[in-house]
């Protein structure tokens, strides 16, 4: 629960961090199979990115601090998406393959859920692709966000 609101965590909604690894998982599975994002990943998706990605996830929905305690928080994110010049087709892609593997993973389909976790989404995969450019200038430092449910939290009556 957040601290001291009726409201749970988007992570305890989605159904913890098992049911996220499930989303990447399905996620992954699709973009190997994906025209447009099937080159970033030359010989498939490998365990390590998917346990990787999946923790950042997990940390961002309000989970353990994995990522940002043992894999190298925003810095090490950040790394790994520089030059890897993203086109828009692309970012478009990645979204849209996502939200398919929310409903490929048995997510909560709710729309409040389904907004939350597409604002994320869309705020994460712009600044991924802005990020990916020759002459990008990110912002060196900064924390892993942590995302809520914005202006529609589940309706509790
Ligand atoms: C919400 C949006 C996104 C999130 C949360 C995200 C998250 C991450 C994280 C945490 C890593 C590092 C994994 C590690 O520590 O090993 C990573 C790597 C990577 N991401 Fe993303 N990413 C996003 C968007 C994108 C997009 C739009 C693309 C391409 C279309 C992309 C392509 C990649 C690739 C190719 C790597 C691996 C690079 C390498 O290993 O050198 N990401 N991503």
């Amino acid at each position: 629960m957040i601290d001291g609101e009726d409201i749970p965590t988007l992570i305890e909604w989605a159904g913890g961090p098992v049911a996220i690894t499930r989303l990447i998982n399905s996620f992954y599975d699709r973009v190997e199979a994906d025209e447009l994002l099937s080159p970033f990943f030359p010989g498939g998706v490998s365990q390590t990115h998917r346990e990787h990605v999946s923790s950042w996830w997990i940390e961002v929905l309000g989970g353990p601090a994995r990522y940002t305690e043992r894999l190298g928080g925003y810095e090490a994110m950040l790394t790994h998406h520089r030059g890897l010049g993203i086109t828009g087709e692309q970012r478009l892609r990645f979204a849209t393959t996502m939200s398919q593997a929310a409903d490929d993973a048995d997510l909560p389909a709710d729309p409040e859920f389904r907004a939350a976790m597409i604002g994320y989404l869309e705020w994460g995969t712009r600044l991924a692709m802005a990020n990916s450019q020759q002459d990008a200038q990110p912002i060196a430092h900064a924390p892993v966000p942590r995302w809520g449910w914005g202006v529609a939290p589940p309706y509790q009556p």
